[in-house]
């Protein structure tokens, strides 16, 4: 049962038994991940004191100026992760292929594949605006004791064994699900411990922002089009507000929080949209999901798309039930 300032520790260990055949392994990765994003979260607040901010000099396999914290966030994650041999692999958005952890033993023992975007609005670092990190957990689907395959990751999104995010903000949370709700938990900096700040967190079905990145709306498809001057039209309650931070997690965060859509759509620039399907799309559909909201490409449910490539790139549209119906019919009716 959750209780109020109950530790994150103490709320994984009183919830392992939601999982089945529970052996601690996901706990002590949910507890890893805890971990590095305490680090990551030291860098953060020290942005600007230290020489942390700006570009690394690298592109991405994405083709992105990987920012100085893209690259240490990802380090941090990796190391943290392969250093207690808790997974058998890991894909990041910062890398092309996949990483094997084969495990001391080189016996590749464990069950569980992670996904991760390290720095999540990452325009956002050198401006002091809040950023993020997602993350998505699979058991694999090879055969334990063998070295993880590229089928180990390109699983729905309905088969997460849990998901979330942390936000790195005017104070840092953690945010996840493993299919039994969702629950926020706010870091204590003084005591570097997470507490439940937002148990059982709620998807309002319905709101008043929309959030979009208005300055692409000549692409925009004619749907999505409408949809917008439907969110602007002065009528019953709208026009809704429009709030676009630029950093997935924190839109997403302040819309679960208030209610609202948040929209990455395709366009003429963008053929598929610019988020990532396996963690940016899937985990973060998956948390709106249980939350009570609904995240769709605009026809699709977003966790029943069969991913194909590691870094593939899907319309999102996620948010108030109430809300993506409305805009998914606004996208039926300009394809029909
Ligand atoms: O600047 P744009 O095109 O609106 O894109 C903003 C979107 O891109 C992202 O920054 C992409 O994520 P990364 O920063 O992890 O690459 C999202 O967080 C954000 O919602
Ligand atoms: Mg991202
Ligand atoms: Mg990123």
């Amino acid at each position: 049962m959750a209780r109020i300032n109950q530790s994150l520790g103490e709320f994984i260990i009183e919830n392992q038994g939601e999982f089945a055949y529970s052996s601690g392994e996901l706990s002590r990765l949910i507890n890893s991940i805890r971990l590095a994003a305490k680090m990551v979260n030291h860098e953060v607040n020290k942005a600007g004191l230290v020489d942390i901010t700006g570009s690394a000099g690298e592109i991405n396999t994405q083709g992105e100026d990987q920012q100085k914290l893209d690259v240490f966030a990802n380090n941090v994650f990796i190391q943290t992760l392969t250093n207690r041999e808790i997974v058998c692999g890991i894909a990041s958005e910062e890398n092309e292929d996949f990483i094997t952890i084969s495990g001391s033993n080189s016996d590749h023992k464990n069950k569980y594949v992670v996904l991760i975007d390290p720095l999540d609005g990452s325009s956002n670092i050198d401006v002091n605006v809040s950023v993020g990190t997602i993350f998505s957990i699979y058991r694999r689907v090879t055969p334990l004791g063998t070295p993880v395959q590229v089928e180990d990751f390109l699983q729905p999104g309905n088969l997460q064994v849990a998901a979330g995010y942390i936000v790195y903000g005017t104070s840092t949370m953690l945010v996840y699900t493993t299919g039994h709700g969702v629950n926020g938990f706010t870091l204590n900096p003084a005591l570097g411990t997470y507490y439940l700040s937002h148990p059982n967190m709620k998807f309002p079905e319905e709101g008043h922002i929309y959030s979009v990145n208005e300055g692409n709306y000549v692409h925009f498809p004619q749907g999505i089009k409408d949809y917008i001057k439907y969110c602007q039209k002065e009528e019953g309650d709208r026009p809704y507000t429009s709030r676009y931070i630029g950093s997935l997690v924190s839109d997403i965060h302040r819309n679960m929080i208030k209610g609202g859509i948040y929209m990455y759509p395709k366009s003429s620039k963008a053929a598929k949209g610019k988020l990532r399907l396996l963690y940016e799309c899937n985990p973060m559909a998956f948390i709106v999901e249980q939350a009570g909201g609904k995240a769709s490409d605009g026809t699709t449910r977003i966790m029943e798309l069969k991913p194909t490539e590691l870094h593939e790139r899907v319309p999102f549209i996620c948010g108030s039930k109430k809300m993506v119906e409305k805009a998914e019919e606004f996208i039926a009716r300009a394809n029909s």
